[in-house]
């Protein structure tokens, strides 16, 4: 049976966050260990809002698809909803982050309410993320 994420890694995924072939996408790669899906990333110049620190926009992404990956882990294709950000420390450019991503709860076995969270090599969390999931049928 194909899963999900042998779908979304065929050659024709463009997607901005984990697509290995989109020239100006974040080339996320993610693995699943027990219940947190994980990815690691390090941003750059291009990727700065003030300078030296990450854009919050981008941030958001970062979580959004890190979110997303743990369900297609679990082969649940689904659509992001809603989403809240909240960004505690500024994210720092040329810096090892860690992007972590849970589910919290399914409600009416469609609405999968997920958490993410980004951690600085000092351990801090600089930017947590709540976000409800809405399960569909993958286009
Ligand atoms: C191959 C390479 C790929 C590679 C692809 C890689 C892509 C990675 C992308 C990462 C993920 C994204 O960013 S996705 C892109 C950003 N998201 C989007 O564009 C989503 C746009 N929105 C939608 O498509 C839609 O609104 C959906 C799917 C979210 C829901 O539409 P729907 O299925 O028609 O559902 P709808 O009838 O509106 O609602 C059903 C029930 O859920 C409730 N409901 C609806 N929204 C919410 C909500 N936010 N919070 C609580 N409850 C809600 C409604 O009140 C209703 O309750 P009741 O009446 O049943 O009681």
């Amino acid at each position: 049976m194909e899963l999900l994420q042998d779908r979304i890694k065929d050659n024709n995924n463009m997607c901005f966050g984990c697509s290995q072939a989109n020239p100006i996408g974040l080339k996320l790669k993610f693995t699943l260990d027990g219940e947190i899906c994980r990815t690691e990333f390090e941003a750059k110049e291009e990727h700065q809002g003030w300078n030296g620190y990450m854009h919050g926009g981008l941030i958001a992404a970062l979580l959004d698809e890190t979110m997303a990956w743990w369900l297609w882990f679990n082969d649940i294709s689904i659509m992001t909803a809603e989403m809240t950000t909240r960004y505690s420390y500024g994210v720092p450019i040329n810096t090892r982050l860690v992007v972590e991503s849970w589910c919290e709860e399914v409600k009416r076995g469609r609405l999968y309410l997920m958490a993410g969270r980004i951690i600085l090599p000092d351990g801090k969390v600089a930017v947590r993320a709540n976000a409800k999931f809405m399960k569909t049928e993958l286009k």
